[in-house]
């Protein structure tokens, strides 16, 4: 099969791209290329509640990754959770929308990356964005992404909010608005209830004739002519077909099947991939390198209310009509994302942007939801927003159907767990204030008045990510970067990445946002590169 644009994964990045492309370039054919299955048409992603069953477990939609054990984190192997299908993370995640701060965008400029200061990055997250409270200068009306309030608070969501103001910090209607800091709800990724996935708002629900769509098929590597690529090779229905590209290859696999995917191309740390048996094309030594992603830390607290979500009868009898409800008018509690509030708060007066993030879940959320309890709480997770430690993402096997190794480093730079420390005080804070106290209940890991040297033990022994893993296809505009600043592979023609791996830093919130906007610039810069080519390159008939 041939087409002119073959896009390798179709996440996040990957479907933002696939669908602008299409528009810009009528004239092209474009094939999207996932490893999951489609996921249209499945009730745990569209219904958001659904985020606490496809989360803990691997399944066909969740690829359930693990870290090396990480020194940080008492030895602990840490969790990766990934979706796996149409949509990728964006059909398994928490759905808040949020972007991060102006000002990380500007250090991306000023680290090399020219045309991505906050600035010119802005007209993207607007554009891809169609946020139901309308449009101003800083949000979007028209875009395909919608982006709502919550149908369904939880009262215990609106006790954090009143505990965190009485605890000190800002109320906070917009995280995206002119100012960052404070607390209050999250808008979410939904339209009518339901999950808007990245699938569903840029593929599903904008057919086009010149987009196709492939799903359960695994890309194994990029193929080349010299140092120019020209397709895929891929695995489905136990066969390796290949898929020839005319104009470009585009990786969008995410921040660990991305740099995965090069590697296994041959583009990566020379030494390494000789050590695997993989010849090298180009020896790019960062390829891999630079992984970053927010560390948390979550104090649970067990109460004896069943207004939060948990399992007891009491919790099972409001599920019934719940569904009935959601299912004929998508609203109710099944309508809640689980982390519906939270915010941008600093760990001392006088910085210039939060360093911290809070995340308020109406459930236990024990170890991902891997450790399930009997009974009700709430959870109140703080994340360190542009962490010092730095890991590496690299092959296990040549075969990219075999899981990389992933190795995060968590709290390897003391300053991480430093401030996590600060984190996780500033959280008891909120949980001690009268509206939140006011509910009783029980801590499960954590006690008040426990020194710093008990909280380094307490987040040693249970901290991990909150899923936003970046960087390990850093762009930037030395050479050693793995992307220059349009997103082409260095060291090859016909290449680009497209998705979470070229963030040069980690920004300062969740990242499903950041990468559409990656995607909605990289759509402009391949069909421009496109107008560019004379016709005969591009096998149009003149
Ligand atoms: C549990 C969870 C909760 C999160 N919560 C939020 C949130 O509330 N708000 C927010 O903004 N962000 C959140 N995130 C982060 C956000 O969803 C991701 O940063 C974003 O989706 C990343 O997009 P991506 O395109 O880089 O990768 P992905 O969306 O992960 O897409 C990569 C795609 O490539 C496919 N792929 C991989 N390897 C291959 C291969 N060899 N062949 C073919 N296809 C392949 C994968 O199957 C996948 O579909 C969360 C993430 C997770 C996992």
């Amino acid at each position: 099969m041939e087409f002119d644009y073959i896009i390798a994964g179709a996440g996040s990045g990957g479907c933002a791209l696939a669908s602008r492309l299409a528009d810009l370039c009528p004239d092209a054919t474009i094939a999207l290329v996932e490893a999951g299955p489609h996921t249209e048409h499945n009730l745990f992603v569209n219904m958001p509640v659904g985020v606490a069953a496809a989360v803990p477990f691997r399944m066909k939609t969740n690829y359930g990754y693990e870290t090396t054990p990480q020194p940080g984190l008492a030895g602990r192997r840490g969790y990766q959770p990934r979706g796996r299908g149409f949509g990728g993370s964006s059909a398994i995640n928490a759905m808040i929308y949020t972007r991060g701060h102006p000002l990380d965008y500007d250090e991306w400029a000023q680290l090399g990356c020219e045309g991505w200061s906050w600035q010119d990055v802005l007209p993207y997250f607007r554009r891809a964005e169609g946020n139901e409270r309308g449009a101003n200068a800083w949000h979007g009306a028209d875009g395909p992404l919608t982006v709502s309030d919550l149908r369904f608070r939880n009262p215990f969501s609106h006790r954090f909010l009143k505990a965190a103001i009485e605890a000190g910090f800002t109320p906070n209607d917009d995280f995206n608005g002119p100012v960052q800091e404070g607390v209050g709800f999250y808008q979410v990724t939904q339209r009518d209830g339901r999950r808007c996935s990245v699938a569903r708002a840029y593929v599903y629900d904008r057919a086009q004739p010149n987009l196709t769509t492939i799903a359960d098929a695994a890309v194994l590597r990029v193929t080349f002519d010299g140092r120019r690529a020209t397709g895929i090779e891929v695995a489905r229905d136990g066969r390796i077909e290949r898929l020839t590209a005319r104009a470009e290859v585009v990786l969008a696999a995410g921040a660990f099947n991305s740099p995965q995917l090069l590697m296994c191309s041959g583009i990566g740390p020379g030494a390494h991939l000789q050590s695997l048996g993989v010849p090298v094309l180009y020896d790019a030594p960062e390829v891999g390198r630079n992984l970053i992603d927010h560390i948390d830390f979550t104090l649970n607290k067990r109460v004896w209310s069943s207004e939060t979500t948990g399992f007891s009868l009491r919790g099972f009898a409001k599920m019934v009509p719940a569904f009935f409800t959601f299912m004929r008018e998508g609203r109710g509690m099944l309508t809640s994302n689980v982390a519906e509030a939270g915010g941008f708060i600093k760990s001392r007066p006088g910085l210039d942007r939060p360093d911290l993030q809070l995340h308020f879940c109406t459930a236990i959320v024990d170890d991902h939801n891997r450790h399930m309890h009997w009974g009700h709480g709430y959870s109140l997770h703080v994340c360190v927003l542009r962490p010092a430690s730095r890991g590496t993402v690299t092959l296990a096997s040549p075969d990219a159907r075999v899981a990389p190794v992933i190795d995060p480093q968590f709290l390897s730079d003391p300053r991480d767990l430093d401030l996590l420390v600060e984190g996780a005080k500033l959280a008891r804070r909120i949980v001690e204030a009268p509206s939140l106290a006011s509910a009783g209940g029980k801590e499960l890991y954590t006690k008040p008045g426990q020194t710093d040297a008990e909280l380094r033990e307490v987040i040693a022994r249970r901290a991990d990510t909150i899923y936003h893993p970046v960087a390990t296809c850093r762009m930037g505009g030395d050479a050693r970067s793995v992307v220059d600043p349009q997103l082409r592979v260095r060291g090859v023609e016909g290449l680009r990445v497209v998705d979470a791996s070229v963030m040069p830093t980690l920004i300062g919130g969740n990242t499903n946002a950041p990468t559409v906007m990656v995607g909605e610039r990289a759509a402009e810069f391949i069909a421009a590169a496109r107008r560019a080519q004379p016709a005969a390159v591009l096998g149009v008939a003149a």
